[in-house]
């Protein structure tokens, strides 16, 4: 008879006192972890976390296709207010201090981390994993996640990248390690907080303590800040952006705030996919930080969506979806506990995924906007003073729940397409850019993701088999060579034909369904807020990128 692999059985027994693993010490010498009451679990196998996860986390349940569907409780999207990165001597004059990085003080730090260390200290399990963030070698760095759910290791057992058995054999001492005791609030007395959720990072001791929010996308955009600091200080250029690679090898990145498309777009069965979220640029080519993607599941389809709809099996987790009682089939259709569904699995299980996840200089940049009023064509291409304009406004729109208080579109600027994980000044990230850009000779294009023809709420968004249309044609070389219209205003260069797009659509002023008078006031009331907008900007920015924006 095989016993059961269960908690209680034998394989679930804890560690004697006598054969303290590295792990465990570490924990304990490091941060306090109670060894004689709780059992810590180095790595564990998706099947143990699926066991786990089930076992201990109310209302986690296996959907018919295999996933774990996991439930994050209250906050089912990140919470940008209640960041915080601690100041310290020296990285004062680094950080962009501002709305997206607000400063913590350390012993505040240290009181967060106490709070999540006891909690922690209160479960009669941990889960720790061991893994890497950066596909190349010579950059990538070891991270540590220590978390009280199951669910939330498996998630990062899926996000980062898994390493070998040699590789954690010899893994040594993290470079940098999360605490996630989010199931337990901060505390909204302690100087600083403004609320029970609290996501702080500190740079110095390399760590990042969660405090009452339950949402897995914390750790991995947490991941994504760290890397945003530490990268370009290595001359490396951090990216929020996909990317994929074609048969010639020719690599395409997908810049885009939340919700416009990257990792939809990315995912394309004619390109090998090397990841669809955050990525970076050195001197050799392009890497993947992650080990897997999180792809937003509200309304996703077979037909539609094949490659992301099949890589939802055994392995990934699903996050607050709805399901049949009996069937366990999931309604994507379904937000009855948010918009922002989500769906995180490791990169292996997209069939055509490049694995090392790593490509050579881009070709072509794509700057995915999500427009909220209808006036931005589908696609346009941009001059490279164009591109940095764009690249610096990153014009967009909040699409429903991936934040905290967002309920419906929400059209905003975030600079680099990705505002609320940049730890720089955005023209850091900007200059660099320009000149990978320049060096490597990469096309770049304006897609615009969001409502054509009138503005949200009216108007439907750009039908995803154009904009995969759209890209077919720029991956073929088609787009390049063809005829183009200058798009007054924002004086963007627009084809005029683009195969199986029909032509109307590849004009906002033909799509549009109300007046031309109308049409024109917001067209212009669109290019008043980049002109404002670009006005923080201007002080940095050289005057060809100024004069790049739209002309009124
Ligand atoms: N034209 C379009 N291009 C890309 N995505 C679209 C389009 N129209 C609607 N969508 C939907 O928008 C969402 C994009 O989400 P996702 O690809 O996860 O964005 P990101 O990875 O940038 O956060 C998906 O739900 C997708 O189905
Ligand atoms: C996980 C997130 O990223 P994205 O929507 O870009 O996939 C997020 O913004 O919380
Ligand atoms: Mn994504």
């Amino acid at each position: 008879m095989v016993a059961s692999p269960r908690p209680g059985s034998p394989f679930g027994r804890p560690s004697s006192s006598a054969s303290r693993t590295k792990v465990e010490e570490d924990l304990h010498e490091y941060a306090g972890i109670d060894y004689d009451k709780v059992t810590i679990k180095r790595n564990p196998s998706v099947a143990v976390l699926y066991e786990e996860a089930l076992t201990y986390e109310e209302g986690t349940v296996i959907s018919a296709a295999g996933a774990l569907c996991a439930y994050s409780g209250k906050k089912t999207g990140r919470s940008p207010k209640d960041k915080r990165i601690v100041r310290e001597e020296g990285s004062d004059k680094d950080i962009w201090w501002g709305p997206v990085n607000t400063p913590l003080d350390e012993k505040v730090f240290l009181i967060n981390r106490e709070r999540a260390i006891d909690y922690l200290n209160t479960r009669p399990r941990l889960y720790v994993f061991d893994g890497f963030a950066g596909w190349d070698p010579k950059y990538r760095k070891k991270v540590r996640v220590v978390a009280s759910r199951a669910y939330h290791l498996l998630f990062m057992r899926n996000m980062l990248i898994r390493p070998t058995e040699e590789e954690l054999e010899n893994f040594g001492t993290p470079d940098f390690t999360i605490f996630n005791a989010g199931e337990f609030p901060a505390n909204r007395y302690t100087t600083g907080m403004t609320s029970t959720t609290s996501v702080s990072i500190n740079f110095k001791r390399n760590e990042m303590v969660i405090l009452g929010t339950q949402y897995a996308g914390e750790m991995k955009k947490g991941i994504f800040s760290v890397m945003h600091y530490l990268m370009p200080k290595a001359g490396v250029l951090s990216l929020h952006s996909s990317a994929n690679e074609g048969p010639d090898g020719d690599v395409s990145l997908f810049f885009g705030l939340s919700g416009t498309g990257k990792t939809t777009l990315s995912a394309d069965p004619k390109r090998a996919l090397i990841g669809d979220d955050e990525h970076c640029w050195s001197d050799s080519g392009v890497f993947n930080i992650e080990g897997g993607c999180y792809a937003k599941c509200i309304d996703l389809s077979g037909e539609k969506e094949p490659d992301i709809f099949n890589a939802i099996k055994f392995g990934a987790i699903l996050e607050n979806v709805v399901l049949d009682e009996d069937t366990r089939e999931v309604d994507y259709s379904d937000d009855f506990l948010t918009e922002n569904t989500r769906a995180s699995y490791p990169i292996y299980h997209i069939p055509n995924a490049k694995i090392p996840c790593i490509g050579g200089h881009p070709h072509n940049i794509i700057l995915l906007t999500c427009d909220a009023f209808g006036v931005l064509p589908p696609v346009s291409k941009l001059t490279p003073e164009q591109a940095m304009y764009h690249f610096i406004s990153g014009y967009t729109t909040k699409v429903p729940g991936t934040e905290d208080g967002i309920v419906e579109p929400q059209p905003t600027f975030s600079a680099c397409f990705g505002a609320p994980f940049l730890v720089l000044h955005p023209q850091r990230y900007a200059t660099m850019l320009a000149e990978k850009m320049s060096q490597h000779k990469a096309d770049a294009w304006l897609i615009n993701t969001g409502w054509i023809g009138g503005k949200a709420g009216v108007a439907k968004r750009c039908p995803l088999k154009y904009t995969r249309a759209i890209l077919d044609s720029i991956h073929n070389g088609q787009l390049s060579q063809a005829e183009f219209e200058n798009y007054d205003v924002f004086n963007l260069q627009v084809p005029k034909k683009v195969a199986n797009v029909p032509d109307e659509m590849l004009d906002p002023r033909k799509a549009w369904m109300g007046t031309p008078e109308e049409f024109n006031a917001s067209l212009r009331s669109v290019a008043g807020m980049f002109t404002e907008n670009f006005k923080t900007f201007a002080e940095g920015a050289t005057a060809e990128t100024l004069a790049a924006g739209p002309q009124l």
